[in-house]
C-alpha cells in the first residue's frame, strides 16, 4: 500500500526533465515536493497523474494509478464556467450523482466549505472569485472526492498565511482520518517545515534529498540546489524556519 516509483524519466524532445526518479511514499502522510523553478516538480506530479508519458515504473498499491481515482489539482486550476461554488464542490462528487442531487451529497458540499471557511462565498459565481478563493473552493472539491491519492501543485500559492495554515490543518485532519497521501508541491519552505513529514528535494530532475525536513534541509542543501546562503532557526517550542541571507550570482 504505498506509491513506488522506480527509476522514473521523462523527456520533453531531446531535453531530459526527469531522471532516474526513485523513492517510495508511505500512504497517511504529506509529503513536500521541493525544489528551484523549473527542476521538474509539476512535470513528476503529471507523471503520478499519468498525463506524461515517462519511463520507469509508477505503482499505487501495486498498480499503475488511475486518474479517474486519485484526487489531482494542477498548477494555476481555474474555472472558467459559469458555475457557483456549491455547483463546483457538488462536481468533486459527479460520477456518483447522476441526474439527483441527493440531501446528503449537498450536506457534504456545504460541510466542505464550512471547513475551508468559505461557506459564505456558497451562491457566488466562480467567476468573480478571487485566485485565491478559487484554490479553496477546488481544494474543497478535491476532498469531497475522498481520495486516498491527492496529488496537489501549488494547491497553495495564492492563499493567506491563515487560509493556507487552515488548508494543511484540513489536509492533516483528512490524512489522519482516512490514512490517504498528500504528495504536494510546495515552493515556501517554511511551510514545508511545518506542515509535511517526508521531503523529496527535486534538483535538475533528479532526487536530492528525500526524508524529513530536518535531515533533507541544510544550509549546505540550500546552497548547492537554491544557491542561497540562509540560516536554519529552531525555535523554543521545536519549529525550524529558514532565514535567507542571500543568494549567489
Ligand atoms: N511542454 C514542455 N515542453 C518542453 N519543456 C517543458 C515542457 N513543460 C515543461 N518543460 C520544462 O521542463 C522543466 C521542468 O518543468 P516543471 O514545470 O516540471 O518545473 P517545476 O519544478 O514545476 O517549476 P516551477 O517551480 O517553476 O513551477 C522546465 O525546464 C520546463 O521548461
Amino acid at each position: 500500500m504505498t506509491l513506488d516509483l522506480t527509476s522514473v524519466g521523462v523527456r520533453r524532445g531531446r531535453t531530459t526533465i526527469l531522471d532516474t526518479v526513485g523513492c517510495t511514499l508511505q500512504p497517511g502522510q504529506i509529503v513536500g515536493l521541493i525544489g528551484p523553478n523549473g527542476t521538474g516538480k509539476s512535470t513528476l506530479i503529471n507523471a503520478i497523474a499519468t498525463l506524461l508519458p515517462f519511463s520507469g515504473t509508477i505503482r499505487w498499491h501495486g498498480r499503475p494509478v488511475e486518474l479517474g481515482k486519485i484526487g489531482y489539482m494542477p498548477q494555476h486550476a481555474l474555472v472558467q464556467a459559469d458555475l457557483t461554488v456549491t455547483e463546483t464542490v457538488l462536481l468533486g462528487r459527479h460520477e456518483r450523482l447522476g441526474w439527483q442531487v441527493k440531501a446528503t451529497d449537498l450536506d457534504a458540499a456545504i460541510h466542505a466549505l464550512e471547513e475551508f471557511g468559505i461557506a459564505g462565498l456558497h451562491d457566488r459565481s466562480m467567476n468573480i472569485l478571487s485566485g485565491g478563493q478559487q484554490q479553496l473552493v477546488l481544494l474543497a472539491q478535491r476532498l469531497l472526492r475522498q481520495p486516498d491519492l491527492l496529488l496537489l501543485d501549488e494547491a497553495t500559492s495564492a492563499l493567506d498565511i491563515r487560509h493556507q495554515m487552515q488548508v494543511f490543518d484540513r489536509l492533516r485532519a483528512y490524512v489522519q482520518r482516512t490514512g490517504a497521501l498528500v504528495v504536494i508541491a510546495i515552493h515556501d519552505l517554511n511551510l514545508a517545515a511545518r506542515h509535511t513529514d517526508r521531503i523529496l528535494l527535486l534538483h535538475q530532475g533528479r532526487v536530492a534529498g528525500d526524508g524529513p525536513f530536518e535531515t533533507v534541509i541544510s544550509p549546505d542543501a540550500l546552497r548547492r540546489v537554491y544557491g542561497i546562503e540562509a540560516e536554519i532557526l529552531v525555535s523554543p517550542s521545536g519549529h525550524r524556519a529558514i532565514l535567507p541571507l542571500g543568494a549567489h550570482g
